[in-house]
């Protein structure tokens, strides 16, 4: 199976001010091409920075990572700012939209940025996918958050990325629209084979992935291989987030 992206003994120091911070402190890991992964840990175990330096938006301070075979810290800044752009995808809890654009013109600005024009049609299926065909028009605050965050979702996947980074996904979401974000996200993965790597603190959302890995204090501690079976039964996975914060 190819291996979508790579981390070797990746290190990440935060300097502030005098003080030093160890966000991450030797990481190793592959995650498969086509499959779903979901990080936890306890609060400032690296979760974040994990997911900020395999997508190539913070540099490590050591250790090599690899996207899609290509190691990013060899790239200069212009084939990084490519890979960004065009190559990887990005939705945070925050749904970080444009406030003054509407839905298409949202989730069009990717391929703006990536010298493209933007193709109506394309736009419009990418909205549809994500059951928004009907409010291409409608800005941000005519939206619910779920469907906001839906918007982001249509925006992060418009230039087909290689890899879908997904920074708490469902935080601001009711119950309802979290559900909804996390089976569309699962079906992007069976059904396009969408490489997508999940930070969350729930358990239920994690449930949806197809392997848990759990880091501690910056360090992986552990892994979590799930079946179809185990999906949306979240025990197993809230059970291990207990030991790790004990
Ligand atoms: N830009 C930064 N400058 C200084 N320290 C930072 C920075 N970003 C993160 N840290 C520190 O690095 C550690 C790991 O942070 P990170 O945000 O990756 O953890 P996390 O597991 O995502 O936490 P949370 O679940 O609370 O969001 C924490 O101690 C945090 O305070």
């Amino acid at each position: 199976m190819l291996t979508a992206v790579e981390l070797h003994a990746v290190h990440k120091v935060h300097r502030r001010g005098t003080q030093e911070v160890r966000a991450l402190n030797g990481v190793s890991i592959g995650f498969p091409a086509g499959t779903f992964t979901a990080i936890m840990g306890p609060s400032g175990s690296g979760k974040s920075t994990l997911l900020q330096c395999a997508a190539g938006l913070a540099e490590p301070t050591a250790g090599r990572i690899l996207v899609s075979g290509e190691d990013i810290g060899r790239m200069d800044e212009r084939a990084r700012t490519a890979l960004r752009r065009e190559r990887i995808g990005f939705v945070f809890q925050a749904f970080n939209l444009v406030a003054s654009l509407t839905a298409a013109q949202n989730v069009e600005l990717p391929l703006r940025f990536a010298g493209r024009r933007p193709d109506r049609a394309e736009v419009d299926l990418a909205l549809s996918a994500v059951g928004l065909g009907e409010r291409t028009g409608h800005r941000p605050s005519e939206l619910s958050g779920g469907q906001q965050q839906r918007v982001a979702l249509a925006r992060a996947l418009i230039t087909r990325p290689d890899v879908l980074f997904a920074d708490e996904p469902t935080g601001a979401l009711d119950t309802t629209s979290a559900r909804e974000m996390l089976a569309m996200l699962r079906r992007l993965v069976d059904q396009q084979a969408q490489t997508t790597l999940m930070v969350t603190h729930d358990p239920v959302a994690a449930s949806y992935a197809d392997m848990v890995v759990f880091l501690k204090d910056g360090r992986i501690a552990d892994r979590l291989e799930l079946e179809p079976a185990d999906r949306t039964r979240p025990g197993r996975i809230a059970a291990q987030m207990a030991r790790l914060e004990a």
